[in-house]
């Protein structure tokens, strides 16, 4: 059993900058790490997630707030108190030992007998395949049998909780796929409750059961990765997960024999349909942004009366997909579709949403509008 529970931490960082006073790099932040769960931290530079990484770990005081480990307060406690392990993204293993000593050194400290020690570092370096590199110093691994021996140190210990900071973050991106494959297969086997620190919303999104966004020290929101991809609950959240980036239109939602968006330049305006117009019907004349994902935007090739036509500006060919970016007014939307080769630089493409996988948010907070109500009721699901 190993529970982690934060309950209304803070970081405050009172002599950073004489000017700016008090800074909070992590603000009230509550949430529960269930046993056995892997839970990823993700947000942009200095959003914080490192600070709460190590406040969990014991390497950072914590300013406000509890930190509960299976129902202990933990806040006093050391790093070993808490029987946590920590991975790091420079490896910090030590230069002179091997492998091998690299792995057995907290054993040895803990007095564990010779023969223990060996059956724990040749069974950890087989779940990690590094048993041929066993005898080699660290500078002469690669980068990524480097991060094996450092996680290999971390589990050899068998604590209760494992903390990652940017693990893979010094790896190629083959390398960093491979290893996420690898972690998903180490967390099954040795079923340990994970935290998993990382600004990489592709690592967040393969890896976590649950994923913790955060921005500027705040938690914009806790929740599942495909939870997360369809019902964000804010802008922040809508745009930084999914890769290309969500698209964000602003506009107007204007009431003319039926609800329409209209977009800022005036270039784009569809009707939204039933579905959408009870819960949007408070929001005539209100600046909102409509956020739809680039795989939800289609160009209509049949000649059929368009929403939005838009000119190409440039083209992205993957062999399997293509992204097309388009100009409206001064923004750039992208659109994602299986590849073709027909799309020239300048042409003009008739687009086509899916009302479906719409988001509106207030343009003045980013929150998102709720429009789940009617279509549920719609669908009879009420
Ligand atoms: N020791 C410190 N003293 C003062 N301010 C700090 C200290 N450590 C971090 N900060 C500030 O706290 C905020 C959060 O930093 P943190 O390292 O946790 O962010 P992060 O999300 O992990 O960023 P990155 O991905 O760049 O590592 C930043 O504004 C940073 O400048």
């Amino acid at each position: 059993m190993a529970e982690v529970i934060l309950q209304n931490i803070s970081k405050i960082y009172s002599d950073v900058d004489k000017h700016m006073g008090r800074h909070k790099a992590v603000d009230d932040i509550s949430f529960t790490v269930y046993d056995k769960e892997f839970m990823v931290l993700v947000g942009p530079s200095g959003c914080g997630k490192s600070t709460l990484l190590r406040m969990i770990a014991g390497l950072e005081e914590i300013s406000e707030g509890n930190l509960l480990i299976d129902g202990k307060r933990m806040n006093e406690m050391t790093p070993r108190q808490r029987d946590i392990a920590m991975v790091f993204q420079n490896y910090a293993l030590y230069p002179h030992m091997t492998v091998y000593d690299n792995m057995a050194f907290g054993l040895k400290l803990q007095n564990f007998s010779k023969a223990d020690i060996k059956s724990r570092v040749m069974e950890t370096a087989q779940l990690l395949e590094i048993e041929d590199e066993l005898y080699k110093k660290p500078k002469t691994l690669s980068g990524g049998q480097r991060q094996r021996v450092a996680i290999g140190r971390a589990i050899i210990r068998r604590p209760k909780v494992f903390l990652f900071d940017e693990p893979l973050s010094n790896l190629d991106a083959k390398l960093r796929s491979q290893m996420r494959i690898e972690l998903q297969r180490l967390h099954r086997e040795i079923n340990a409750t994970m935290i998993y620190v990382t600004h990489d919303q592709t690592e967040a999104m393969t890896l976590g059961h649950r994923i913790a966004v955060l921005n500027k020290g705040k938690l914009m929101q806790l929740d599942t990765p495909m939870n997360l991809y369809e019902h964000p609950n804010n802008k922040f959240v809508a745009g930084f997960i999914g890769s290309p980036s969500m698209n964000f239109l602003k506009g107007r939602i204007i009431n003319e024999t039926g609800l329409y968006f209209e977009n800022e330049s005036k270039q784009c305006r569809f009707s939204l349909g039933k579905d959408l117009e009870a819960s949007l019907g408070s929001y005539v004349n209100t600046e909102v942004i409509l956020g739809i994902r680039p795989e939800n935007i289609f160009l209509k090739d049949d000649g059929s009366l368009s929403d939005c036509s838009l000119e190409v500006l440039a083209f992205e060919n993957m062999g399997n997909e293509q992204l097309i970016y388009l100009s409206i007014g001064s923004q750039t939307i992208i659109v994602r579709r299986p590849q073709t080769h027909e799309i020239e630089i300048g042409d003009k493409v008739a687009l086509s949403f899916s009302r479906k996988n719409m988001l509106f948010m207030v343009d003045s907070t980013g929150q998102v509008i709720d429009t789940t109500v009617l279509s549920n009721a719609g669908s009879g699901k009420l």
